[in-house]
């Protein structure tokens, strides 16, 4: 049974949820197939790929909500799972406050919905309508929603999707801040296949099948990977790198290693790095706000 959650080394690297040869298929057509796949505690896994190569719908097998036509899926017994899907069914011309997209899906007191807000970084939001809220912070809102379940599992179908690349760095290190303070399993989409999270531990690459899995750097190194998305995108594939020198604050400040605030993070300040796979004219998205 799973314990609470905590990073505690009695559960570090727990199996959460394994996969094994798992298919989907749907009038006929298989969707994905022969996929293997395994998260465990304290481990970030990205999934990558095209449109349409499988990501979603593996990820919605990895948590149950599509069952395989074949192969299996084990998930460890009682495990709690936290979604951020891909599309959210909101009417956003009807008044809605962040606070109540907070209990929309799950009750949750008002003490827990304010820490959980705060740990995304926007607890001063709290009052504001939904519709009036950036990409970025509506991804943390969403975050945040996920997180009152305090899941053991959490996935994230592009979780940097309508974000620019400031805000996309930025939830990146929101997103390995809760690995790191919960301890907690990510499985993470991305369908922008030109910036993967360097904290990653394992990427899998899919095009309806396993492409290719490993570090981000030996994915990007892979020759399958070239194959498939071109030698010139294999070489324009930057890995998202975060030197953690500094923290951002609730109101969105910027406090630095030496102690000083500011109202932004520069990327030409040095905190952002993007390393490019090999020297390539190509710059990856981003790379130019990078240097
Ligand atoms: N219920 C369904 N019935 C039939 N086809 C489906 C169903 N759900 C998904 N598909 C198809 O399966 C394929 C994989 O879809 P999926 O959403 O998993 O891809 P994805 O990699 O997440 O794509 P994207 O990057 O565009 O979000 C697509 O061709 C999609 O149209």
């Amino acid at each position: 049974m799973l314990k609470k959650q905590s990073p505690s080394p009695e559960t570090a690297g727990e199996m959460l949820v394994e996969m094994h040869n798992a298919g989907v298929s749907r009038s006929g057509r298989w969707l994905v197939r022969g996929v293997d796949l395994s998260v465990r505690r304290g481990e970030i896994v990205t999934l990558i790929g095209p449109n349409g190569s499988g990501k979603s719908t593996t990820a919605k097998t990895a948590i149950g909500v599509i069952q395989p036509n074949e192969g299996h899926v084990h998930r460890a017994p009682g495990l709690r799972v936290g979604y951020v899907p891909q599309k959210v069914a909101i009417d956003w011309t009807l008044p809605l406050t962040v606070e109540r997209l907070m209990t929309l899906t799950a009750p949750a007191g008002s003490a827990e919905i304010k820490a959980a807000l705060a740990a995304a970084g926007v607890a001063h939001l709290a009052g504001r309508q939904v519709a009036a809220l950036s990409g970025g912070e509506f991804q943390r809102a969403l975050l945040a929603r996920a997180m009152l379940r305090k899941p053991d599992l959490l996935v994230l179908d592009e979780p940097v999707q309508g974000v620019d690349f400031t805000g996309e760095a930025a939830l990146y290190e929101l997103i390995r801040e809760i690995r790191d303070r919960t301890g907690c399993g990510i499985l993470m989409i991305s369908h922008d296949l030109h910036i993967v999270m360097a904290d990653t531990d394992t990427v899998i690459c899919l095009n309806g099948h396993v492409c290719c899995r490993g570090a981000p750097q030996s994915v990007m190194d892979s020759p399958e990977y070239r194959k498939l998305f071109g030698t010139r995108a294999a070489e324009a594939l930057a890995l998202y790198r975060h030197h953690h020198d500094h923290t951002h604050l609730a109101d969105g400040r910027v406090r630095h290693a030496d102690g000083t605030i500011t109202e932004h993070c520069h990327p030409e300040d040095g905190h952002h790095h993007h390393d490019h796979a090999c020297a390539s004219d190509t710059p990856a998205k981003g790379a130019n706000n990078a240097r």
